[in-house]
């Protein structure tokens, strides 16, 4: 059976998008590897969600074949008409937001309520870029002799290869997809093991969209490195777009760099909030719930490290102490749950050891400190102070519900800890003090910075780091150009 009860008892009515196979070609297909599966779990109950086709190298270079083949009539087609198919994906996303959102929940364990953001957070890019597809502009040059005429047209990559994690199913898909698509690229797509199920559905409303076959492909297995290998490895892709963790996008790059294959990388973060004397203290508190506590703490762009100035540092950790404390931890499908499951026991191992070595090493734990006992992956939400750089959590990214806080006393010095780090995706800090603000903005060492807010992602904006957090951009206009070769045509004897 490759959908159990604990799914459907969740997600009965969204079966119409659930389909045990990947897509290939414009078919639903269960690939050569049919004989072999692998399990879907819910990570707030362990139980048996799905089981699905094993695909790998095989179904991968099918699927590149489908995507070669289809990509040259993607790309012919007028802008308006790619535009409109976009547009209609958008409006199906949107109108079965709550089926998808449930089987977002049951498969990845975030809050219903935040999974049904996430939808609608990816459905804005396909939107974004449903619209950007129309201004694709090339450019003029001034010729530098009058029988010359200088022009810069811009045309789609290629084939793409998009390689996504489990934390975001549908919004890292649709935030790499919708600019490939938009701009006349086509994709195969290979989503987490953790998560196979959103993209699944994603790919079934793309169908009904009238996304042409061989547009986007979608291939579902556990051999992450053999589908990764193909993808790198086959002439016909163009470029791969990977989101996760840093070791993996190396290796991505280094298989890339045969082919001198383009990459867009959006890697780990250790993302620094620091909050200074003259900060509107319970703003900061929200702030720091919001940035840190978000997905269980599970994002790239999570505060990592929160850095509090002397004068506030007791007033703070209390205030968000208590915040913190009441936060409702359980199953996502149950009213009124803050924080779901860590996505396995890995991550929940990891989360534990950060906080077991900064204990070990005298940081006190005000709230939280340990796992939940029971079926599922939980962690409690937790405040640890008296943090200090020699411990783990000031050079790792924990992707956990963990705030450990930090003490400074200077701006200098705090900007020195902040950038003493390889990774350099997202910052935050709180502030009143104008010539301040504009001071750390600008010595920040990160491709994104909050400036009294703890939320700032949007598919209108720019996302994507420095240093080894990345390369290149998703979202905004600029998000386009990933996908696009420039052209320099040169027209002689006028
Ligand atoms: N930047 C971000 O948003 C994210 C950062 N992370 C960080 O990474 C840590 C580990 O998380 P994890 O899920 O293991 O992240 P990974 O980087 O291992 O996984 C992300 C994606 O890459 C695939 N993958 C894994 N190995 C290869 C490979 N050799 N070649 C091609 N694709 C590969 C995975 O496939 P498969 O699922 O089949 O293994 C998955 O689709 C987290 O604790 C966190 O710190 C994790 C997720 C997202
Ligand atoms: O962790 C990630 O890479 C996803 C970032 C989520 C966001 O767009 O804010």
């Amino acid at each position: 059976m490759a959908f159990t009860t604990a799914l459907t008892r969740h997600v009965a009515f969204s079966s119409p998008l659930l389909r045990d196979a990947g897509y290939i070609n414009g078919v639903w297909t269960p690939g050569d590897a049919a004989a072999k599966t692998f399990d879907v779990l819910n990570p707030a109950t362990g139980e048996l969600l799905a089981s699905l086709p094993d695909m790998g190298a095989a179904e991968t270079r099918a699927a590149i074949d489908a995507a070669y083949a289809a990509q040259p009539a993607w790309a012919a087609r007028p802008a308006k008409e790619r535009s409109q198919i976009l547009r209609k994906w958008f409006d199906l996303i949107v109108a079965n937001a709550d089926a998808l959102a449930a089987i977002l929940t049951a498969e990845m364990g975030k809050p219903f309520p935040e999974a049904r953001g996430e939808i609608l957070y990816a459905a804005a890019y396909i939107e974004w870029y449903a619209e950007e597809a129309k201004r694709i502009y090339g450019e003029t040059i001034p010729a530098p002799s009058q029988d010359k005429r200088m022009i810069v047209i811009k045309q789609p990559v290629g084939v793409v290869g998009t390689i996504t994690p489990w934390n975001f199913p549908a919004a890292m898909i649709a935030r790499k997809i919708a600019p490939a698509l938009a701009v006349g690229c086509t994709v195969v797509s290979k989503p987490a093991e953790q998560t196979p199920l959103t993209a699944i559905a994603l790919a079934v409303l793309a169908e009904q969209a009238g996304i042409p076959a061989g547009v986007f492909n979608l291939i579902v297995g556990l051999d992450g490195p053999a589908i990764g290998r193909e993808l790198c490895g086959n002439d016909k892709v163009r470029k791969i777009s990977f989101t996760g963790s840093t070791e993996v996008g190396r290796i991505l790059m280094r298989q890339c760099a045969d082919q001198i294959k383009k990459v867009s990388l959006e890697l780990g973060g250790n993302a620094p909030f620091i909050v200074f004397d003259d900060a509107d203290l319970d703003a900061a508190v929200e702030g720091a719930i919001a940035s840190k506590y978000r997905n269980a703490g599970q994002t790239c762009v999570c505060a990592n490290r929160l850095y509090i100035q002397s004068g506030v540092y007791d007033a703070f950790a209390a205030k968000l102490a208590a915040k913190v404390a009441d936060m409702s931890v359980g199953d996502g499908f149950r009213p009124g749950v803050e924080i779901g499951p860590l996505i396995d026991e890995q991550g929940l191992a990891k989360v534990e050891d950060h906080v077991g070595d900064a204990v070990a090493k005298g940081a006190k734990i005000l709230t939280g400190g340990k796992r939940i006992d029971g079926a599922g992956t939980f962690f409690a939400p937790t405040v640890l102070t008296g943090v200090t750089r020699d411990m783990t959590v000031a050079r790792e990214e924990t992707f956990g519900p963990v705030a450990p806080l930090f003490r400074f006393e200077t701006a200098e010095d705090v900007i020195t800890q902040a950038n003493d780090t390889e990774f350099g995706l997202a910052a935050y800090f709180y502030a009143g003090d104008l010539k301040k603000v504009w001071r750390v903005a600008e010595a920040l060492e990160y491709g994104m910075v909050g400036i009294n807010t703890g939320l700032m992602s949007s598919e209108m904006a720019p996302f994507g780091g420095i240093k080894q957090s990345g390369l290149g951009r998703e979202g905004s206009r600029h998000g386009a150009d990933d996908y696009l070769e420039m052209k320099y045509l040169c027209i002689g004897g006028l």
